[in-house]
């Protein structure tokens, strides 16, 4: 339970679901130290979270492997009935939810219950989706002989997940996990670690047993029990959404013990609009890609490449939209962009943007820190395609608008990454639509939209962006493993 204070920071309509222990075996513990957790719309505290360590991620381990062995067994139908109990749930605690989002992520209240419907999405998907795990039956080599494919869920999994979506990054790996007959240890990020708890206290609601969900909160000890995680034999699998550099540990990391892996990493995405686009659509759609919650979305598009053609009507109409933007508190009317997640955030874009003007680019719009951890919306004209917000993402509200002038020249520049998790064009050419999209080096292609996600997607990317695929019937698979029965002797 959290102190009556800390639940009353929140102001919840029920404030029961505000926890700030650790949650292992279906109790709500304590650890020895706590972390304070604070608001980047304020830097007020908002409350302290138990500090978990190893000793207690080792006890959720085994309390999920003790799980496992009853949760495996359900059939498909009770495990169908519990998640869609806690997809309603979801729903029904919309507002307090998306509070909770927005209080410890900053991000504005009806982007944040947007968020919470996404996040419930996942559950009523893989709700559906834990009835239809099809085996097969393969034409035999010999007449004596029957050959059956049966799946099997992989067992112990640890969830690790990022700030910027503190509930739909959860739901997006529990939700298959629970549906395929998994059990988890979930190690959320320490700067939103309420929602991760909130999830817990519904799953319990709707009937989840105890120790399938297992919740780990730390600030100090994030190395350890990531390592512990990856290296604990009796976790089979590892989901993890999050940077780079951090997968890249994980993956070594779970080398050691052969697991199962769905990596999800950072991205860079290209938004390239050509000449023959509706370029007010484009506009729409750069905004609504770029400056979703305020830029720090892993899908966000970083590299916004226009054809000469269009480009001076293309900047000007964005920067024109950009200039409407409201910048504030989420929780206040009217504010339509929040802060960033902590000051260091705010660092990486004045770096961006002064990079680029140093190389030659202008500032349309924006293009200057405020008071708190807040950034004005921003629009960078004629930036260098080797300028640093070309190569690095920005995780900020700042478009880069960089002209070219052929598609193959527009195609090379785009893929000139590590990353490839998703990337977006503009045109009303068919033809050219195919093309690019094929060409894109990225595991996601919007054409003419900015706006990709849903849980019946398969979210993922390639090169350094990650492995493995979430939402969709493909992200069921992720949590099982195929055996293969010959029925022999017949
Ligand atoms: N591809 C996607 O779906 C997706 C989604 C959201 C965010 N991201 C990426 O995440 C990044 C921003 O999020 P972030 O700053 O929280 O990323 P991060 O990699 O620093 O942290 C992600 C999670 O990993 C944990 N972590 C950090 N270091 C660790 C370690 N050594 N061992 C174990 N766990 C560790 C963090 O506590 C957090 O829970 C961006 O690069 C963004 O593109 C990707
Ligand atoms: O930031 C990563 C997730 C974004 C999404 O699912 O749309």
């Amino acid at each position: 339970m959290a102190s009556s204070k800390t639940a009353q920071a929140f102001g919840l309509k029920d404030p029961s679901l505000i926890h700030t222990q650790g949650f292992i075996a279906g109790k709500w513990r304590d650890a020895k130290e706590t972390f304070d957790v604070t608001n980047p719309a304020t830097n007020d505290v908002l409350g302290s979270v138990a500090d978990m360590g190893v000793a207690e991620t080792k006890e959720a381990v085994d309390a999920a492997a003790e799980a496992f062995k009853t949760w495996s067994k359900t059939t498909a139908k009770q495990r169908h009935d519990i998640l869609m109990k806690m997809y309603k749930l979801m729903m029904e605690n919309n507002e307090d939810l998306a509070r909770i989002i927005t209080l410890e992520n900053g991000k504005v209240l009806a982007e944040a219950k947007g968020e919470n419907t996404y996040s419930a999405s996942f559950l009523e998907w893989f709700a559906e989706e834990a009835v239809r795990a099809y085996g097969e039956v393969i034409p035999a080599p010999m007449t004596n002989l029957r050959s059956v494919v049966v799946k099997q869920p992989v067992g112990v999994c640890g969830i690790l997940t990022p700030w910027n979506f503190p509930s739909a990054m959860i739901t997006r790996k529990v939700a298959p996990a629970l549906a395929a007959g998994c059990t988890v240890v979930i190690k959320p990020p320490l700067e939103t670690p309420f929602s991760a708890l909130a999830l817990a206290e519904l799953a319990t609601r709707a009937g989840v047993p105890d120790g399938v969900i297992n919740v780990v909160p730390t600030s100090v000890h994030t190395k350890e029990i990531g390592q512990e995680i990856c290296e604990n034999s009796a976790v089979r699998k590892v989901s993890f959404t999050g940077s780079t550099a951090v997968a890249k540990t994980l993956y070594a990391q779970s080398a050691s013990t052969m697991k199962k892996i769905s990596f999800e990493a950072g991205g860079n995405a290209p938004f390239i609009v050509f000449d023959d686009a509706d370029v007010e659509q484009a506009v729409t759609g750069a905004i609504a890609c770029k400056f979703r919650g305020s830029g720090q979305t892993c899908i966000c598009a970083n590299r916004i490449y226009v054809q000469s053609g269009v480009y001076a009507e293309f900047a000007s109409l964005l920067a024109q939209r950009v200039e409407e933007m409201k910048v504030g508190n989420g929780l206040d009317e009217g504010i339509t962009h929040g802060p960033l997640i902590h000051s260091r955030a705010v660092d990486k874009v004045e770096m961006h943007v002064e990079e680029a003007v140093k190389g030659g680019a202008s500032v349309l719009t924006g293009g200057k820190r405020l008071e708190g951890n807040y950034f004005m919306p921003t629009v960078l004209s004629d930036v260098k395609p080797d300028a640093l917000v070309s190569r690095e993402e920005t995780f900020g509200p700042l478009a880069a608008l960089i002209k070219f002038e052929t598609e193959e020249e527009v195609i090379k520049l785009a893929n000139n990454t590590v990353y490839g998790l998703a990337g977006y064009l503009y045109s009303r050419d068919v033809g050219r639509v195919w093309r690019v999209a094929e060409a894109l080096e990225v595991g996601m292609v919007g054409t003419n939209t900015g706006m990709i996600s849903q849980a019946s997607i398969p979210f993922g990317g390639v090169k350094d962006s990650g492995l493995g695929r979430e939402g969709s019937r493909h992200g069921l698979n992720e949590y099982m493993n195929l055996k293969y029965i010959a029925f022999g002797g017949l």
